[in-house]
């Protein structure tokens, strides 16, 4: 399973997949910059003329809502539609799920009108996508791991998606499919835009196994909480924090990812 892991984060530094994102502006330059550390090649563009022809050429595309406008929303929309026909995978960054009627709208239509492949949100994301999605059970309850597997589960369920909870733990559900992931480090959260590299990430893996998006998500994830675990170990606060983990991404070794990794797996989601 670990040497499965790292097969894929190598995969990615040999074919360096093209990454489309149409995502916030706050975090363009950190995904970019993370996506070319791990061996991807990011590109990053919202016209609507060149929609069509962008998602022609990429091998996935990341819809990230952080500072969605109504321009923006519609190229979301040409280039999942793109994707859809041509059966590229698409991941989703529901940032600031619930935050604001026009936020939830645009995520409620996007979900349901084009299923996304895979879902990377934190548990208050994840929670208010399930309960857009018709959950009502459990959302009020104070455990809020527990509630956003729960959640994670429904949408999972509702929508075929890949559904990834991030936090101190990262869980990935799959159909009748769930794996824990237990790197990282709390200096992560104190970085503006680890989620949206995170999901960023995830579509370059997804781009290099498109049939095999659960295991993708795994291995992006898997990547994301070694290298944040390095970097801490080398950074005095959130600014260094950034730089070391950008190189942690790049420097990465096959025995010190297998040595770290912390991933446990069960094969039925339903049983937690
Ligand atoms: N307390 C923590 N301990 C370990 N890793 C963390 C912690 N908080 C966040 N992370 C990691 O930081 C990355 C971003 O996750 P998260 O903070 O949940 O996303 P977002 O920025 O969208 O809220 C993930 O890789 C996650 O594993
Ligand atoms: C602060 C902020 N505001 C709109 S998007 C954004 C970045 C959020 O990034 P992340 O969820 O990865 O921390
Ligand atoms: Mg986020």
């Amino acid at each position: 399973m670990k040497q499965e892991t790292w097969s894929r984060i190598a995969a990615v530094r040999h074919q360096s997949p093209l990454v489309h994102s149409i995502t916030n502006y706050v975090v363009m330059n950190n995904t970019a910059n993370a996506l070319l550390a791990a061996g991807a090649s990011p590109i990053m563009a919202h016209a609507h003329s060149e929609m069509e022809d962008m998602v022609a050429i990429i091998g996935a595309l990341v819809v990230n809502i952080g500072t969605l406008d109504e321009y923006w929303v519609k190229s979301m929309e040409l280039a999942i539609a793109q994707a859809t026909a041509l059966g590229k995978p698409w991941v989703l960054d529901p940032v600031g799920a619930g935050a604001t009627p026009y936020r939830n709208e645009v995520l409620n239509k996007l979900i349901t009108d084009y299923k996304p492949s895979v879902i990377r949100g934190n548990a208050s994301e994840i929670m208010a996508l399930a309960s857009m999605q018709g959950q009502t059970k459990g959302v009020d309850s104070t455990n809020a791991a527990e509630e956003a597997m729960e959640a994670a589960r429904h949408l999972q369920q509702a929508t075929g998606a890949v559904v990834c909870i991030s936090g101190a733990t990262d869980y990935i559900v799959g159909n009748d499919k769930l794996v824990a992931l237990h790197n990282g480090h709390p200096l992560m959260s104190r970085v503006t835009g680890m989620g949206c590299t995170a999901t960023a990430l995830i579509g370059a893996f997804c781009a290099a196994h498109p049939t095999e998006l659960f295991e993708a998500t795994v291995a992006a994830m898997a990547l994301m909480g070694v290298a944040g675990e390095i970097a801490a170990e080398q950074a005095m606060g959130p600014g260094t924090m950034q730089l070391h983990f950008l190189d942690a991404l790049y420097i990465l070794q096959p025995e010190d990812f297998i040595q770290r990794l912390q991933i446990t797996q069960q094969q039925d989601a339903f049983s937690v």
